[in-house]
């Protein structure tokens, strides 16, 4: 499984694909370096007048809902439709679904435009699936990643996207079959964005044209490798920002493939 998130890394670098996000106000710089740093090419498009027009000139949507405005998802509404038409795939990340009803029903329409992947942290993917007292504080996560199995399951099975639930150890799974993907760092719960990387860098191996299960897998073990390399030489947070970009920067994929650690589980629900 190692071996394969390698050749997905490669094939990344050799597509470079553009990437279009449609994402938070306070990502949008981070997810954008991210995704240069790896190998892709970013574009923040989110305006309704274009986001048609723009998607199927892309390889892949990203649709991020941070800080969702009526505006912005008038622009998604639009965007979605266009990508698929164009047979384009696309992310969804459903930040902080359960913390206000907009929000949910937002989340909630967005998943029934059936994503390829639908990437969050255990709270949202809770609340998603319509789990009682899921609803979050905010953006962080409130629940570890064992307790949205099921629900990840679930919601596989019900919107067709492959679903990773984040956390200290990641689960993908496509209600069939389920991956664990345990790298990364807890540094990376100490700098805003790092969940909606892990999307962007998704929505980058979907448009290197991976199947949604391998580009989930591939990008959560990218950014999980890159987040340990650079926690090795980082000071704090700050320093763990920077020193990530050059990993990802830096990363060949024959180091992915000594230290990633992808393992099949059972897929629960
Ligand atoms: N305790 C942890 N230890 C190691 N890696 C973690 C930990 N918590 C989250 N991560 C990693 O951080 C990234 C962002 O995930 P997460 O924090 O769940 O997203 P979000 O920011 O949306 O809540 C993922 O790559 C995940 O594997
Ligand atoms: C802090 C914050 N507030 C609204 S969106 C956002 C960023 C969330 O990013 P992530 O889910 O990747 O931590
Ligand atoms: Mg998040």
């Amino acid at each position: 499984m190692a071996a394969q998130a390698a050749a997905a890394l490669e094939r990344l670098r050799q597509a470079a694909p553009l990437v279009h996000n449609i994402t938070n106000v306070v990502v949008a710089n981070v997810t954008a370096n991210a995704l240069l740093a790896a190998g892709a090419s970013p574009a923040m498009v989110q305006a309704a007048e274009e986001v048609a027009d723009f998607a199927p000139r892309a390889a892949a949507l990203v649709v991020n809902i941070g800080t969702l405005s009526v505006p912005q998802l008038r622009a998604m509404r639009l965007a979605v439709p266009a990508a698929r038409a164009a047979g384009r795939p696309w992310v969804l990340d459903p930040v902080a679904a359960g913390a206000t009803p907009f929000r949910l029903a937002a989340a909630r329409e967005m998943a029934a435009l059936r994503p390829d992947v639908l990437r969050g942290n255990a709270s949202e993917i809770l609340a998603l699936a319509g789990e009682d007292g899921a609803a979050s504080r905010g953006v962080d996560s409130a629940h570890p990643t064992a307790a949205a199995h099921a629900a990840a399951a679930r919601l596989a099975r019900s919107t067709g996207a492959t679903v990773a639930v984040t956390g200290a150890v990641d689960h993908v799974t496509n209600g069939e079959r389920a991956v664990a993907v345990a790298n990364g760092h807890p540094l990376l719960t100490r700098v805003t964005g790092m969940g909606c990387t892990a999307t962007a860098l998704i929505g980058a191996f979907l448009g290197a044209g991976l199947p949604p299960m391998e580009a989930a897998t591939a990008g959560l073990a990218l950014l999980g490798v890159a987040a340990e390399r650079a926690a090795a030489e980082a000071r704090g947070p700050g320093s763990f920002q920077v020193a990530l970009l050059d990993a990802l920067h830096g990363l060949r994929a024959a180091d992915l493939a000594g230290a990633a650690r992808l393992a099949p589980v059972p897929a629960g629900g």
